[in-house]
């Protein structure tokens, strides 16, 4: 079962949090989240799972920029959720689908107790200009069933900022508070 509007708004304060929440982006069985401002887009020919990979950030800015097929953009919903008693699960917007921008395939489905801002995974099909604030993808709630324990051992609860994976730290590799960010110098030295 998932919450009607109606039943999103009664929550809201007490098992949910949507911070900030607007009751005009309430959809019949959930409710719009936008694009921050920033992207993060990896600076590696080959992404390795088993390490941190050096990636770079990207304004969006009020003119918007354009997406480029063939690379992988995370961005991040400017809204922070905390669920409690039910499953957050995100869709993109069809409407994002209709221009060929793919956000977080297949839907992506959060822990309950999941508390943070949600990092969102996009390509495209063709070039597509995308601003900051576009409200880009929905959040809805189904009921779970049976006693759960919050899991606060996931790599990325309480996410306040774009989070790039963090496989890696399953398999071994720990690089707590370490994210690799390439350096302007780094970056004009490895080109040369
Ligand atoms: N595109 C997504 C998908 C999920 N999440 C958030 C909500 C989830 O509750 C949390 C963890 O997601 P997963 O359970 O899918 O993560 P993993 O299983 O890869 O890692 P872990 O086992 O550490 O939770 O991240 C997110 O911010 N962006």
């Amino acid at each position: 079962m998932i919450l009607s509007s109606e039943q999103i708004l009664q929550r809201i304060g007490d098992e949910l949090t949507i911070e900030p929440f607007d009751p005009q982006r309430l959809n019949p069985n959930s409710y719009n989240l936008s694009l921050h401002d920033e992207l993060l887009v990896y600076e590696e020919v080959v992404l390795d799972s088993a390490a941190p990979n050096r990636y770079r950030r990207l304004e969006i800015p009020a003119e918007g920029i354009t997406l480029q097929p063939g690379t992988l953009y995370l961005g991040r919903t400017v809204e922070l959720t905390e669920t409690h008693g039910l499953v957050p699960v995100l869709h993109a917007r069809s409407s994002l689908g209709r221009l060929g921008l793919i956000l977080n395939p297949g839907g992506s489905i959060g822990q309950a107790g999941y508390c943070g801002t949600w990092t969102l995974e996009m390509h495209c099909v063709q070039p597509v200009k995308i601003y900051p604030g576009l409200q880009v993808c929905q959040i809805s709630y189904h009921q779970i069933v049976g006693e759960y324990e919050n899991d606060d051992s996931s790599k990325y609860q309480n996410s306040t900022d774009i989070q790039p994976s963090l496989l890696h730290r399953e398999l071994g590799y720990d690089d707590r508070d370490t994210q690799l960010e390439l350096s302007f110098e780094e970056a004009i030295r490895s080109a040369q």
